[in-house]
């Protein structure tokens, strides 16, 4: 982990490495660190999250698994080799499947951060109920409660579940917060949203931002700002 411990993970959701590379080229490890998801990881392999490394950067490697125990236990090895900062399954999976991964790289040279996905920010109550589910403020307690007893590091949630988690589950207990949205940027598919201010308020221990960013007319100003607006808290 980088001593400088900024909290905004900005996702780099790109279809090719090079635009990833130019982005990480301009900011530095001090100033945020980086999430490689499921469309730049599927473009761009695990090459280009080695080179993201290299680079001196925290890499949070977003591909949540959820699968059977065995093959989760053996992705999160593989996630470890690359020498990422965090990694991440679904706590839907169950706890035969998160503790399958906790043991899978308790005894790796580099033990990322294990985080378990509560409820996708994308999704309301109403998409939860389409599936049968309680809504968010009791699902997402219930998932990050087991997440727990499974010795994960944290959980992603969105920041609007962030002080009651807290509270629940304890300071130490790491809450990685998608659906960040400055004021006046567009919501686009993300449901549970709250501004970075807010976000860090409520407790969230990092802010993962994506579009917001990347797609700005500058992104590196954009950046700035947004870490500018929290240095002021
Ligand atoms: O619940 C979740 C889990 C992961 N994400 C990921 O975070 C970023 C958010 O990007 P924005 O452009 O800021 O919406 C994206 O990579 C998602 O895959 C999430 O949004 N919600």
């Amino acid at each position: 982990m980088n001593a400088a411990d900024p909290k905004i993970i900005v996702a780099l959701d790109y279809q090719q490495a090079e635009p990833a590379l130019a982005f990480a080229d301009r900011v530095n490890p001090a100033l945020c660190r980086l999430k490689v998801g499921k469309e730049l990881f599927t473009a761009a392999g695990p090459q280009l999250v080695e080179k993201l490394v290299a680079k001196g950067f925290d890499v949070f490697l977003d591909l949540k698994f959820h699968d059977i125990p065995n093959t989760v236990a053996q992705a999160v090895r593989s996630a470890a080799r690359l020498g990422v900062w965090m990694v991440n399954v679904h706590a839907s999976g169950g706890s035969k499947m998160m503790r399958a991964a906790r043991d899978a790289i308790d005894g790796e040279a580099n033990r990322p951060l294990l985080i378990a996905v509560t409820v996708l920010t994308s999704m309301s109550g109403e998409d939860l109920a389409e599936l049968g589910m309680p809504e968010p403020a009791v699902q997402v307690p219930l998932l990050a409660r087991l997440a727990l007893d499974c010795d994960m590091d944290g959980v992603v949630c969105s920041a609007q579940e962030a002080s009651v988690l807290k509270k629940l589950c304890g300071a130490d207990f790491k809450l990685v917060t998608p659906g960040i949205r400055p004021a006046g940027s567009a919501a686009g598919d993300q449901s549970r949203i709250m501004t970075p201010e807010a976000a860090v308020a409520a407790g969230a221990d990092y802010l993962v931002i994506g579009r917001p960013i990347t797609q700005s007319d500058d992104p590196l100003a954009t950046l700035q700002a947004i870490q500018a607006g929290l240095a002021a808290l």
